[in-house]
């Protein structure tokens, strides 16, 4: 299941991250790696205010005030979470659309452009289907992790690291960032034992825990397609706020948390466990969610506790 090595990039430039993790497929999460050159920040800071303050961004905008109070109200998010680990895992279900795709990039470049040390971790599910059915295989799926036999991998493969990571450090690098996508494999990043369940999911792993505790990581956040966890999967507007570890794992023997979301779970409660403050599912979907989720009180979907 979820899991992985994460080592930190070296470099003195580096101000990002690492990582793959999730449902472990040995090698099937691919990670760019963001690198932000400290004589860079200032230029990408001021891009990134420009298009806060910058009416013609978004005829929705509010005016100019409330704009920059806004961004005045976001400092003691800033000075708490800077120099700080946050890993955001972006799931294949919240990629969909390519203005959402640019506004979780923006996101992700200007937490980091303010000091956030982002861990981003990619997922990919529906394109491999897509690619999948191209070929005529039958994706199949056993509590939300893909059964995985060796031409399935083979696929995965090609479009999670070749296709996904690089579009996602293409966007990143166009956004003012400076990315480098890394799989599991890249310099034994990740080192993966087969599945407890491998005799059945295929190539299918699990990666020696402490990985986010390693790099210690204060938040994790994981991107989707619902607003978090719901109460009633078929109820959009039964969210769960806030759950602890115990409640959610009666969420999933009750059945009321199934498929993709079980993974999901899973990963919070190993991430809680492993020393990492607060785990959060969010919307993907949602624009800015991830900056609603770190950079204000109300948050953006639902925190598991420990
Ligand atoms: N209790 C629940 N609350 C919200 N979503 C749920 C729940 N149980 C199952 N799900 C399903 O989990 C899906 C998210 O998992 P998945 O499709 O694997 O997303 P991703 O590609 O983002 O990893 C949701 O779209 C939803 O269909
Ligand atoms: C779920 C699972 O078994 N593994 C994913 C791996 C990529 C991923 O994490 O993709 P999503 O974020 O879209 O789920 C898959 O093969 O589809």
């Amino acid at each position: 299941m979820l899991a992985a090595k994460i080592l930190p990039f070296t470099s003195p430039h580096s101000k990002l991250l690492v990582k793959s993790n999730d449902f472990a497929p040995s090698f099937q999460n691919t990670v760019p790696l963001v690198k932000f050159k400290r004589n860079s920040k200032i230029t990408c800071l001021k891009s990134s205010l420009q298009s806060i303050v910058s009416p013609e961004i978004d005829s929705d905008s509010p005016p100019a005030q409330t704009r920059v109070k806004i961004l005045s109200e976001a400092l003691p998010f800033i000075q708490k979470f800077r120099g700080k680990t946050i890993v955001v895992k972006y799931g294949g279900a919240a990629m969909k659309s390519e203005a959402l795709q640019a506004s979780v990039i923006a996101d992700i470049v200007l937490l980091a452009c303010v000091g956030l040390r982002i861990v981003f971790v990619h997922g990919g599910g529906p394109e491999i289907n897509q690619w999948l059915g191209r070929l005529n295989i039958q994706p199949n799926f056993l509590n939300g992790l893909r059964v995985t036999d060796a031409s399935t991998m083979e696929i995965v493969s090609m479009v999670l690291v070749g296709k996904v990571n690089k579009h996602l450090v293409a966007l990143i690098n166009k956004a003012g960032a400076t990315a480098v996508g890394l799989s599991g494999i890249d310099g034994r990043l990740l080192i993966a034992r087969p599945s407890p369940n491998s005799s059945q999911l295929g190539f299918v792993g699990d990666i020696a825990t402490g990985e986010l505790a390693g790099i210690g990581a204060e938040k994790l956040i994981l991107l989707t397609d619902v607003a978090g966890i719901l109460e009633n999967r078929e109820d959009p507007g039964s969210l769960v706020k806030q759950i602890d570890i115990k409640g959610v794992k009666k969420m999933i023997e009750d059945g009321k948390v199934a498929g993709g979301m079980i993974p999901k779970v899973n990963c919070c409660i190993r991430s809680l466990a492993q020393g990492v403050r607060t785990t959060s599912i969010i919307d993907g979907r949602l624009k800015h969610s991830l900056l609603l989720e770190i950079l204000t009180d109300e948050g953006a979907g639902t925190m598991i506790t420990g």
